[in-house]
């Protein structure tokens, strides 16, 4: 499904990812863990079309997809929620949600999911999404990125600047989208919870991948155990 080889991105000097590998497959969920400033958001940036890499590939389907623009990575069935939710503040929920008619993928139907996947979302449907509480705002973006009826979700920190009661509310959606069959990948700073509710995970550190492996393995691993679960 998503197939990432050889990837490396850059800030100028600054070698962000180096040389990064990885797979998602068709209806697994996966996680990127590792310090700050490891390069994971580049590496999602880089996916999703967002920042332009200067080496190796990154497939959905065989299709190569790192240097199509932001919109056809999206026409191509891929989408992304990035790190700070961006949500659009003077908009409505509803108008939120149907801003990815632009991506050509949108039916009316999908609308009805999301609502069904996050019935706060429908009892705000009218209300401003500047004035959500932020996990309203991360279910809102998660949301809009399913308009898309993606192939594969990708997620920045999900849990980001929430509660643990309302982190653990968007994980529980997050659960649910994967047993439906969705693909994802996030990246997760709590690395407890996300090994918790992953199929796989990769570690990241100064720009590569340094471990992988099964949650369940990778819950044992000494390493990770100290550096991201302590
Ligand atoms: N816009 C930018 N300009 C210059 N350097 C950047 C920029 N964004 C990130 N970097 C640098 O690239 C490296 C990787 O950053 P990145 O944000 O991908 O890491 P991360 O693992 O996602 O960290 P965090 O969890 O803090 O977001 C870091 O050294 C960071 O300082």
């Amino acid at each position: 499904m998503l197939n990432v080889s050889s990837l490396s991105a850059s800030y100028g000097a600054i070698n962000a990812v180096r040389g990064v590998d990885l797979q998602v497959s068709a209806g697994s969920l996966c996680v990127l863990l590792g310090a700050n400033g490891a390069g994971k958001s580049t590496t999602l940036r880089s996916i999703a079309g967002l920042h332009r890499p200067i080496g190796g590939s990154v497939k959905l389907n065989d299709q190569e997809i790192s240097r199509l623009s932001l919109h056809r990575v999206v026409k191509s069935g891929l989408a992304f929620v990035p790190e700070g939710r961006m949500v659009v503040a003077p908009l409505t929920v509803e108008e939120n949600l149907k801003l990815s008619h632009f991506s050509g993928r949108s039916e009316p139907s999908l609308l009805d999911k999301v609502y069904t996947l996050f019935p706060r979302l429908a009892d705000r449907r009218r209300q401003l999404a500047g004035l959500m509480s932020g996990g309203e705002q991360q279910m809102l973006a998660i949301g809009r990125a399913l308009m898309t009826k993606p192939q594969m979700l990708v997620l920045d920190e999900p849990s980001m600047g929430l509660a643990p009661a309302i982190v653990d509310l968007v994980f529980q959606s997050i659960v649910e989208l994967h047993k439906e069959g969705q693909s994802i990948l996030l990246v997760e700073q709590n690395a407890a919870i996300a090994l918790s509710v992953c199929d796989y995970g990769y570690v990241m550190k100064r720009g590569q991948i340094v471990i992988e492996g099964t949650a369940s393995v990778l819950k044992e691993n000494p390493e990770v155990l100290e550096a991201y679960m302590s």
